[in-house]
């Protein structure tokens, strides 16, 4: 591994007697990661089904190590959004931010949604998520992988945030920013970060950062909590930027993180007396812990006045429901408030009465696209199907992972049916219980009505 000299000498500095384990740390295996989307299934039951040799990670309730050769992202299991591939360090900033339900979220640097996902399994449908990213490419990513996990109390954005926090000053409840940073941390994991960060370093970062973390407070309601987190080790890039924010929001304050054994405390040589309690960051050094590397640090807003956060509210559209859609909604029974069911272009949305205005923003997705209007009738969307459960549909084709026809059906194929005659009509295809998609089925054969972008290839 061909590790820069300046960035060899800034680690030195920093390690000084640890540097040398954690340059044996790349000689170790690569580690592997999943998270259980406990919005659609308790980690119990996962542990019940998968196939996967699994070991807990220690410090995430529903994060475990996978063997490289069980290959989880060619699983039905997957594709039905049971668990989300990550990195077991990057589990930390969402477990460590305290989401209660009823929340309203903002994930500043979002896609391709790691931290997302587990936010919205954290609200469990309640409150909203709004998940952004600047990159209008890496938002993409992020739309399919909030769909795929199920979440529906949501809107996706491709914004700068300094747009967004004029739009929503203390909004939120709680904010998280995992910041785009020089990437030291996945250096053992992928060498052209090695380049990368030769040609834009700590310093490129810095500047970016700062700007964030100051629009991410704003956003911030009095009381609400806020997670900075980053994959690089740089103090520049860490403690550097909390210095920043803390100097320039006076009302920001570092609070602790739950302790375990191999976080590392935060440095503190950048601030003199002490007097913001750096030491209150985490690091997750690979030599010290088993991932790849992160910094975390959880601050709250001061609440001098002990203000009342009522949530915003917006009004209702008073939209006509057309009779196709009401009599597709019939056979569901998710807890759908018609009131705010918005039709643009005969795509039906269900917003979130949490979510403000949303005239002028760069808006991937507002709420759940529940299907489109075609020549008198409704065609259910992908996201749907993937925001029901079983029980809340009332024409499911349930079946075992071991039946080819599940992988047939995701590659897009039309499949037998004669074993469900009665499930003529729409029909929402589940493995083991839960939805992949929709069909539609005549009785004895059901045309596939996957998202053709969504395929096992
Ligand atoms: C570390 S990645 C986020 C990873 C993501 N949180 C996850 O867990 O999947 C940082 C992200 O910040 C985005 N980004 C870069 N500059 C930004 C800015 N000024 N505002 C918002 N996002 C930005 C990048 O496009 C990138 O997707």
């Amino acid at each position: 591994m061909n590790l820069p000299e300046k960035y060899l000498n800034s680690m030195k500095d920093m390690l000084k007697d640890d540097f040398d384990d954690y340059l044996e740390s790349f000689n170790d295996k690569r580690l592997y990661g999943l998270r259980v989307n406990n919005l659609k299934i308790s980690t119990e039951d996962f542990l019940k089904i998968s196939p996967f040799k699994l070991t807990p990670i220690p410090w995430i309730e529903n994060g475990f190590y996978y063997e490289e050769t069980d290959k989880p992202a060619k699983h039905p299991y997957y594709y039905a959004g049971l668990y989300y591939i990550q990195e077991p360090s990057a589990m930390t900033p969402a477990n460590v931010l305290p989401i209660d339900e009823g929340d309203v979220v903002f994930d500043m640097c979002a896609a391709p949604g790691g931290k997302s996902t587990e936010l919205a399994a954290k609200l469990n449908g309640t409150g909203l998520l709004i998940t952004n990213d600047i990159s209008n490419s890496r938002t993409k990513a992020l739309l399919k992988n909030v769909e795929v996990s199920g979440v529906y109390n949501l809107c996706v954005l491709n914004e700068d945030p300094a747009k967004i926090s004029g739009r929503f000053t203390e909004f939120f409840d709680k904010v998280l920013i995992d910041a785009p940073c020089s990437g030291e941390g996945m250096f053992r994991k992928d060498n052209k970060l090695i380049k990368a960060w030769e040609q834009s370093g700590p310093e490129v970062y810095s500047a970016i950062q700062k700007s964030i973390i100051i629009h991410g407070a704003k956003m911030l309601r009095p009381g609400g909590m806020m997670l900075y987190s980053t994959c690089t080790f740089s103090s520049l890039e860490d403690e550097e930027s909390i210095k920043y924010l803390l100097d320039n929001c006076p009302d920001m304050k570092l609070v602790d993180i739950k302790p375990y054994e191999g976080f590392t405390k935060g440095f503190t040589d950048i601030d003199n007396d002490n007097k913001y309690n750096l030491d209150k960051c985490v690091r997750i050094f690979p030599h010290k812990m088993h991932g790849e590397g992160h910094f975390v640090a959880l601050l709250k807003k001061d609440n001098p006045d002990d203000i009342n956060n009522a949530h915003y509210t917006r009004g209702s559209f008073n939209t006509k429901i057309p009779d196709e859609l009401k009599d597709f909604l019939a056979n569901v029974s998710m807890d759908i408030d018609t009131k705010y069911i918005n039709i643009r272009d005969n795509r039906v949305y269900y917003i979130s009465r949490y979510m403000a205005d949303e005239k002028g923003l760069r808006i991937i997705r507002n709420g759940l696209l529940l299907g489109e209007l075609k020549k008198n009738r409704f065609e259910p969307s992908q996201a749907l199907a993937m925001a029901l459960t079983m029980r809340q549909y009332n024409n499911c084709i349930n079946l075992s992972v071991d039946d080819e026809r599940v992988v047939r059906y995701l590659k897009g194929e039309t499949i037998d049916v004669d074993d469900f005659a009665d499930s003529k009509g729409w029909a929402l295809l589940c493995v083991d219980g839960y939805p992949l998609g929709w069909g539609k089925s005549n009785g004895s054969q059901l045309k596939n009505k996957y998202l053709a972008g969504w395929r096992w290839m």
